[in-house]
């Protein structure tokens, strides 16, 4: 027996006890009481700064019920070491509506864990949830809500919302889970001061990683629904309109083609409408939620970042140097990042970002063939779709071979592909590129689109 079947059979029940709360003037921390029945308990934490003039107390049912559903979300960390067939969630009731809800949620976030560990398993019966308890009701009536709230993840694509909005920064302000250098750096360069920017801190529970380490199941979350809960709560708590994320339309593409199974799931406009009607169905706080990025491409994104000069030595997109805020300079999101910006910028300019060229690595030669499709499985990272891979590279391979230079390593085996002969010739895609399938306001709808006119008269 695999480990998945093994681990259910030995922990069938995973529970969802209660959470607790601490307030003072400031803050509001909670505490999560999660466990695993004959194996462990987890306690993660949270602490969500107050902001005194909105007065706002965790009594309130808008706030208790966010801090319920964030637990709702967190408890798939934990859930996920034995993947117990049997959750209990006793810290409060939840519909057959809201059930469905949530499991459709855990499943195709966690479609990536289930690839990586071999796990084969069905929406139907891979957990079945019992809940007891209170039900949290729906805010009565709305609040005066203003401006916008902008989850930064320290990469070009909340940068790109960042300026985007720079017209309204008075009333805005930045959102950012346990803060690092570009984080930060990325809101202090679009001229936030230390008071628009809240920081809230997460706290993972040891006996996680503890476990992780002696051999559980490990593997991917879905960390965008955690941003969701967690945003609308700190709008709400600061009084803000608008939680704006930076998710792209090239995060519905899914990872490995022709299945389901998407890193970015997330991320994907499908998580997004889902959300978006969860929290105006249940929670109702009269936060809007919804990506600004979404009607563009990473393409796009690209191009008007590259102008952005400000942020070029601050920004970081890369996963697995972020704990030391640095570009790894071997995985594929820096690979990725290197190749939608190279139409747009000088290889000096790449190199000074990167420190160097990674056309030149031959290590890279896998990921590249694995971001150009010539593997139908993409990288499992939040990089951009095949097409626009391909349609950036032919357009950098096109301008060094008019510029008559020596092609780089992962240029020439572009060549060698065929994929070029493929790209070169074809219209480019994403010129005037909208996609409609979006939940942006009219007004900042308008925003993106004098921003794409301003881009062709250049
Ligand atoms: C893995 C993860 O989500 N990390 C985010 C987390 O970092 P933290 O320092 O708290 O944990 P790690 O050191 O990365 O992981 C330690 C172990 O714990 C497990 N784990 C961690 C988080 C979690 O939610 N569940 C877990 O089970 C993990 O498996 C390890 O064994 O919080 C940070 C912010 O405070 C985030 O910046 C971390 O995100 C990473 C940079 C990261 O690589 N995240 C990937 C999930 C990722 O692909 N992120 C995408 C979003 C994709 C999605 O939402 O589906 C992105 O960054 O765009
Ligand atoms: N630690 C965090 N705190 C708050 N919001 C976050 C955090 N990490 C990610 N986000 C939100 O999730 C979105 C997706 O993250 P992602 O890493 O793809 O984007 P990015 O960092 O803005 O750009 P890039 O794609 O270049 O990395 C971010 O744009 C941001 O809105």
């Amino acid at each position: 027996m695999d480990k998945f079947e093994t681990f259910r059979e030995q922990y069938p029940e995973f529970v969802y006890k209660d959470f607790s709360v601490e307030e003072s003037e400031k803050k509001i921390k909670v505490q999560y009481h999660f466990f695993i029945t004959g194996l462990s308990e987890f306690h993660p934490e949270w602490v969500f700064p107050k902001e005194e003039r909105q007065n706002i107390s965790a009594e309130n049912p808008v706030v208790q019920n966010l801090l319920f559903s964030i637990g709702l979300v967190e408890l798939i960390s934990y859930w996920k070491i034995t993947c117990s067939p049997r959750v209990i969630v006793k810290a409060g009731k939840l519909s057959q509506e809201q059930v469905c809800w949530w499991k459709k949620q855990y499943y195709n976030g966690l479609g990536e864990f289930f690839y990586k560990n071999g796990v084969e398993t069905d929406l139907e019966s891979f957990m079945t949830i019992v809940s007891e308890g209170k039900a949290y009701l729906k805010a009565e009536g709305p609040r005066q809500l203003e401006g916008s709230l902008i989850p930064i993840g320290g990469g070009k694509d909340s940068i790109v919302t960042l300026e985007l909005l720079k017209g309204e920064r008075e009333k805005n302000r930045c959102y950012i889970i346990n803060p690092r250098g570009a984080t930060i750096k990325s809101a202090e360069t679009a001229g936030y001061d230390k008071n628009q920017i809240v920081s809230v801190s997460r706290t993972l529970d040891h006996n996680m990683l503890e476990l992780n380490k002696q051999g559980f199941l490990n593997g991917h979350t879905p960390f965008s629904a955690l941003v969701a809960f967690s945003s609308v709560l700190s709008a709400y708590m600061t009084g803000r309109k608008y939680v704006v994320l930076s998710n792209e339309s090239s995060a519905n593409e899914s990872t490995v083609a022709g299945t389901d199974v998407n890193h970015q799931y997330s991320k994907s406009f499908q998580f997004e409408q889902d959300f978006h009607n969860y929290e105006a169905k249940y929670i109702g706080s009269g936060v809007y939620y919804f990506s600004l990025l979404r009607p563009w491409s990473e393409f796009q994104i690209a191009e008007y970042f590259s102008r952005l000069k400000a942020y070029h030595s601050i920004f970081r997109s890369c996963n697995a140097g972020s704990k030391q805020d640095i570009w790894c300079g071997s995985c594929s999101k820096c690979l990725f990042v290197f190749l939608i910006l190279s139409p747009f910028l000088t290889e000096e300019e790449l190199c000074s970002i990167f420190g160097r060229n990674l056309l030149e690595d031959e290590n890279m030669l896998p990921i590249l063939d694995q971001l150009i499709g010539v593997e139908a499985e993409k990288p499992f990272e939040c990089v951009g779709s095949r097409e626009e891979i391909n349609v950036a590279l032919s357009m950098t391979v096109g301008r060094q071979l008019k510029e008559g230079r020596k092609l780089p390593l992962l240029l020439a085996h572009y060549i060698e592909t065929g994929l070029y002969g493929h790209y070169k010739d074809r219209l480019n895609p994403y010129e005037g590129y909208y996609n409609e399938e979006n939940l942006v306001p009219n007004r900042f709808g308008t925003l993106l689109k004098q921003a794409l006119n301003e881009e062709e008269l250049r």
